[in-house]
């Protein structure tokens, strides 16, 4: 097992890259602990594939360094770097068992059998493939032909990590959630690093104690589930992350604080003051649903608003209101009442996050 340490790291597959829109990875630095259960998360086409492929050297980065434990790797093949990777689709032999699918990469390596039998037998059977080991992997299910790929990668004593690139796209939704388990518990029997891309934030916050959100070739937010939902560091982890995403409105500074269609939002003294030292004109406040407070009575501190929608999701609703001309969404219990025509929402100030040029602004900072 290994730290993977990306250092200074960027990748432009234009050979004269000239400006930062021509790079898939922006430069960034980055470690992934030994021994962590990671995601990486993000929309369609913002690098995640390009960024397992340089950690796994599939692909040789442009600019900077891969370091595994403080060494230097990029010019090692995969097979040097003793990465497994689980791609979408399972790369298995069709015509071999089960079993000797399993067992090949330690043949490869001249394991004894009476070795490799013993290792084998344990990953089936953690994997619960061990009725199948007869079998030609060619019959089986997608799911089943996964695991075998997951399993070629576990057999091995020696990986730095294991890397899985979207690994249940083949699957059936409901056996999904199975081996999403299965995943968890082999991270905590193995103590293996584990580096998993996915575009579902829910099969993310299952698998991963930390996420990666990675937007535009940029990792810009490495926390827990938790983190990124109480505090996104950026407008994109707000907006992508949470069912629905953010409120995000733009505003304009305004004396203690900032306004949008001549409504005004106090903001902390502190913050006020940290906002008065950037000059960009790039703000945007951001408050997520759950922690909007919705009151169907006026008050000093509530602002009306016009309920325009509904949507009734069982245990929960989502209400959507148009608060000047912005439209604001707030999640309401089972058991809230529906305000009827008008609301009054207000902002609780901890809840309240202030972005500049899409990136937060940090009291905790100051
Ligand atoms: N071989 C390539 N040649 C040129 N551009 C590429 C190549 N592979 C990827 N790209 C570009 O690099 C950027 C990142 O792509 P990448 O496949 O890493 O994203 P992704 O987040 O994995 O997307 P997806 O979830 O769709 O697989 C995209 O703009 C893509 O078009």
């Amino acid at each position: 097992m290994a730290e993977i340490h990306l250092k200074s790291l960027a990748h432009s597959y234009s050979a004269s890259p000239q400006s930062p829109a021509d790079y898939a990875i922006r430069e960034m630095d980055h470690i992934w602990h030994q021994g962590g259960a990671y995601a990486l998360l993000g929309p369609s086409g913002c690098g995640k594939s390009t960024l397992l492929n340089i950690i796994s050297g599939l692909l040789q980065p442009s600019d900077g360094d891969i370091l595994f434990d403080g060494v230097r790797v990029n010019e090692l093949s995969p097979k040097e770097r003793n990465i497994a990777q689980v791609f979408q689709f399972p790369v298995i032999y069709d015509s071999m068992s089960v079993y000797d699918n399993l067992a090949f990469p330690l043949r490869n390596a001249k394991m004894p059998e009476a070795k490799i039998k013993a290792k084998v037998s344990e990953v089936a059977d953690i994997l619960e493939l061990t009725p199948l080991l007869k079998n030609k992997a060619k019959n089986l299910t997608a799911d089943e032909k996964q695991k075998i790929s997951m399993g070629r990668g576990l057999v091995r004593d020696d990986v730095s990590a294991i890397l899985f690139d979207e690994p249940l796209t083949v699957i059936d939704p409901h056996l999904k959630w199975k081996l999403r388990r299965k995943l968890k518990q082999i991270h905590e029997q193995f103590n293996l690093t584990m580096v998993y891309v996915t575009h579902d934030q829910l099969e993310a916050s299952t698998f991963a104690d930390k996420i990666a959100v990675m937007y535009g070739g940029q990792i810009v937010q490495f926390g827990t589930p938790r983190e990124l939902f109480e505090s996104p560091n950026h407008t994109f982890v707000g907006f992508f992350i949470g069912s629905p995403g953010m409120n995000l409105i733009e505003v304009d500074r305004a004396d203690g604080g900032v306004s949008f269609d001549g409504i005004h939002l106090p903001l902390s003294d502190t913050l006020t003051r940290f906002l008065s030292d950037h000059p960009s004109d790039n703000i945007k406040v951001g408050i997520r649903p759950e922690f909007v407070h919705v009151w169907d009575e006026a008050s000093e501190e509530a602002l009306q608003c016009d309920v325009t929608a509904c949507e009734d999701l069982g245990t929960y609703k989502i209400l959507t209101m148009r608060l000047g001309g912005q439209e604001i969404k707030a999640r309401l219990d089972e058991d809230q009442p529906i305000p009827n025509g008008k609301a009054y929402v207000s902002f609780p100030q901890q809840w309240l996050k202030v972005y500049v040029d899409e990136f937060l602004l940090e009291e905790d900072a100051l």
